[in-house]
């Protein structure tokens, strides 16, 4: 579905991503984890064509760079980190631009598209919200209507930049188990950054560490987040549990640990 061959990123004369390549098939979960700056974001924007890049992407097959504007916006939605809000206006009409590539040229909205976009507010429990204009919603009011946009242009790739910041940890789990819907019943294939490694290890199938733009580890969530690993790329401590439930969970240290009370 998304294969990458030696994409690499430079700003300037700076890499920020090396050589990376991978091969993912249709309906995986591939999270992008890594250290701040290791370059994740930059991988995700070569992929959404919105960086110049060196390598190739292909999706489909198809290389990237040789479909008009309307196919990649078909076949790759982009959610990125920190959006650009039109703030006047509504969550239903911003929604509603995630429908463009799917309109003939300057035709307006039909009523499949209308009903696109509410089962994707209702989804997201934001059909409440449809009315208001998106400068009066809270930050992850706001993270949950970008998303419902990328949703609603129902694009084959999903590349999800963080999709869970300033989300609390019950919209960030709904979001999260929607996602894994379109995938499973969808075969959307999904290519996500999370900073919470053990969110990734519940999602997605595959992780790929970064670190300073190369890739440092790749494979199943319990190949990449053994407790060596996580603590070298991160400079971390930390300590990798196996719950009963087979879930990995990946949580900080501290040494010498300080016992409660002892805080002078
Ligand atoms: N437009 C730009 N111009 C110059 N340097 C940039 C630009 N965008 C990103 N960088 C640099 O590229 C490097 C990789 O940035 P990127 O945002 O891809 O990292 P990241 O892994 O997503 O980081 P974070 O976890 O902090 O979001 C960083 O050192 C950053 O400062």
């Amino acid at each position: 579905m998304l294969e990458l061959r030696a994409v690499s990123v430079r700003y300037g004369p700076r890499a920020v991503v090396r050589s990376v390549s991978l091969d993912l098939p249709a309906g995986s979960w591939l999270a992008v984890i890594g250290p701040n700056g290791a370059g994740k974001s930059s991988l995700l924007k070569a992929v959404a064509g919105l960086v110049a890049h060196d390598g190739e992407v292909l999706v489909g097959g198809r290389p990237l760079g040789g479909l008009t504007s309307r196919e990649r916006a078909r076949a790759v939605a982009y959610a990125p980190q920190t959006p650009e809000l039109p703030d006047r206006l509504t969550v239903t009409d911003y929604v509603l631009l995630g429908r463009t590539p799917h309109l003939p040229p300057l035709a307006r909205e039909r009523r499949s598209d209308l009903v696109v976009v509410e089962q994707v507010l209702s989804r997201l429990d934001l059909s409440t919200l449809a009315d208001r204009p998106l400068r009066t919603l809270s930050g992850g009011e706001r993270q949950r209507a970008v998303l419902a946009r990328v949703l609603a242009q129902q694009a084959g790739l999903l590349l999800l930049d963080e999709p869970t910041t300033g989300l609390d940890i019950g919209h960030a789990q709904a979001l999260l188990e929607l996602v894994d819907r379109l995938r499973t019943e969808e075969g959307a294939t999904v290519v996500s950054t999370l900073h919470d490694l053990t969110l990734s290890a519940q999602y997605a199938d595959r992780l790929l560490l970064l670190d300073g733009g190369r890739v440092a580890a790749a494979g199943s969530p319990a190949e990449v987040l053994t407790r060596e690993t996580v603590e070298r790329h991160y400079e971390a401590r930390v300590e990798v549990l196996h719950t009963a439930a087979g879930n990995v969970v990946i949580t900080p240290t501290r040494h010498p640990a300080t016992p409660a009370g002892d805080l002078r």
